[in-house]
């Protein structure tokens, strides 16, 4: 079978939606740091959708890559000319295929090198700076959002003459050049998972050019804007399975297409600098206030992927699917949501946010999307804490209780132990994976896992959640995941 490439194009099977518009000319307005599978099924689908309607040929897209790993995803697109297939996947089995053709390319440090990066980010064509680094990507403290200045990454980053490696580093000296040539900024637009996910990027920016150059920190302060935004579509990693369906689907070999959901949602602060694409013509919603649009998906939706993944892998669950098919776990996510999650929340006008965490549970039965519970329990100290903690503390001010959310926190705890319960070795991803297990394991300290206050704050010292976090945890721990549910289910 051929590859997908702008060559190939017109040999897709009839019925895939291939661009139909020109990319010959299209200018990069956007370059993106983490191109991974969400940008690829989100962001650059609006670009997508707004190209085929004969707008934004001046907001294509060009990727960058800070880690060695992203090689991979450089030579995937650079081989297919920047085309990839995303494949939409409807609860009945049905699937939507149609190829991408809103990104360019993609630069990395490891092949092109920092200087190659500058000039794309310098660039004044280049106006929009975009980001899904993933939730730990702001290298921040997860208790007090300090930005961790004394990170070795940051520390050669700010060493005298150093060549930027660090996302910080590459957006600080960019707009230290556009500044000098007169060039008009970017806007800097996160579009990860974490609450204020805006005001996050500009502490973090401006945390790193404060450190470099305090005047330019003020010019960065008073000139870019960091929009904040809620971004909203279940997308898997890809499976080499993805890769055939692709192939069965277009008829051309996709190295590395992307699979996702039919749902879609994208909620904008209408804050640029330097100019945006026409995204109200695409299915982009933009407002003023994006946060309680933010609070609601991360504290119903994001909150209750981690009350389902440690109880699910705990019994047995690989799938999403499977997992949020079992009573007792649907029965957890909500009397979550809607004793303990929603009570939190600022309300949306026009929007039920009962409705939507039905929505949410309804989206993660989706047994053809093929999400993993082992996605969801990775990276969960970058998870938990910016979540799921926010309505814990919110709760407690309130004097409310937090069985529900204590219950999830314990069964994080259990799964971190890294044995489950046959005894079987459960594989823990997490850049803080020795801290995390060693606080898990076994001890006389039965509140040692939450006494780290950068992750839990001062959790450990308040009864009110420490009651509740010991009654699950010694139920799991003594007589197990669907024990401890059936009693929370009693109970509630
Ligand atoms: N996958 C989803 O369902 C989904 C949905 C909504 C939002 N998001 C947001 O997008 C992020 C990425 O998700 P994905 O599915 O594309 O993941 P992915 O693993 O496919 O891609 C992650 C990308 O981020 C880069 N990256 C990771 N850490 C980095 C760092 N410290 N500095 C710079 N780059 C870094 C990686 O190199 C990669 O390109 C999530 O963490 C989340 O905040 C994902
Ligand atoms: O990718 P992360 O790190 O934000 O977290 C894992 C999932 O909960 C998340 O990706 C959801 O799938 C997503 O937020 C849905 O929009």
């Amino acid at each position: 079978m051929p590859r997908l490439t702008a060559a190939t194009l017109d040999q897709a099977n009839s019925g895939v939606a291939t661009p139909p518009y020109d990319r010959a000319g299209l200018v990069t307005g956007i370059a993106h740091f983490g191109m991974g599978g969400f940008h690829r099924a989100h962001q650059a689908l609006m670009i997508d959708e707004l190209l085929r309607r004969g707008e934004a040929r001046e907001w294509a897209i060009t990727g960058i890559g800070v880690r060695p790993e992203d090689s991979r995803m450089r030579a995937a697109l650079g081989e297919q000319d920047g085309l990839y297939t995303l494949i939409e996947k409807h609860a009945d089995g049905a699937q939507d295929a149609r190829v991408i053709g809103s990104i360019l390319g993609m630069l990395t440090l490891a092949d092109d090198g920092a200087e190659a990066v500058l000039e794309l980010l310098s660039t004044p064509t280049t106006r929009i700076v975009s980001l899904t680094v993933t939730e730990g990507g702001y290298n921040i403290n997860q208790s007090t959002g300090e930005f961790l200045i004394d990170a070795p990454d940051v520390v050669a980053d700010l060493a005298e003459g150093a060549m930027p490696r660090t996302v910080f580093g590459l957006i600080v000296e960019a707009l230290r050049r556009r500044r000098e040539a007169g060039t008009t900024p970017f806007t800097v637009m996160s579009c990860d998972n974490l609450p204020d996910n805006g005001r996050v990027a500009h502490r973090s920016i401006l945390a790193f050019a404060e450190a470099k150059d305090p005047e330019l920190a003020a010019w960065i302060d008073a000139e870019v804007a960091f929009p904040n935004s809620m971004v909203d579509r279940i997308t898997p990693a890809t499976t080499d399975a993805d890769r055939r369906s692709a192939l069965e689907l277009t008829g051309l070999e996709d190295a590395w297409p992307v699979v996702c959901e039919t749902f879609f949602q994208w909620v904008l602060q209408d804050s640029f600098v330097n100019g945006r694409p026409p995204y109200e013509l695409a299915r982009v919603e933009l407002v003023d206030d994006v946060e309680p649009y933010e609070m609601m998906k991360l504290r119903l939706l994001n909150s209750s992927h981690q009350g389902l993944c440690y109880f699910g892998y705990l019994l047995g669950y690989r799938f999403v699917a499977d997992a949020t098919s079992d009573p007792l776990i649907s029965g957890l996510l909500r009397n979550y949501i809607g004793r303990e999650a929603i009570p939190t929340l600022r309300p949306i006008g026009g929007v039920d946010p009962a409705e939507y965490g039905e929505t949410c549970i309804s989206r993660f039965r989706n047994p053809q999307v093929g999400d993993t519970v082992a996605r969801l329990c990775a990276e969960s100290s970058d998870r938990i804490p910016k979540w799921l903690l926010p309505v814990v503390f919110d709760l407690l001010a309130e004097g409310r209780s937090v069985d529900f959310s204590a219950a999830i926190v314990a069964s994080w705890a259990r799964y971190a132990r890294g044995v489950d319960e046959q005894g079987e070795p459960i594989e823990v991803v997490d850049n803080r994976r020795e801290q995390v297990m060693a606080a898990a394991a076994p001890s006389d300290d039965p509140l040692a896992f939450i006494r780290d206050p950068e992750l839990f704050g001062d959790l450990a010292e308040r009864p009110e959640f420490t009651e509740p976090y010991l009654y699950a945890l010694t139920a799991l721990n003594e007589r197990g995941a669907r024990a401890l549910l059936t009693e929370l289910a009693e109970r509630a």
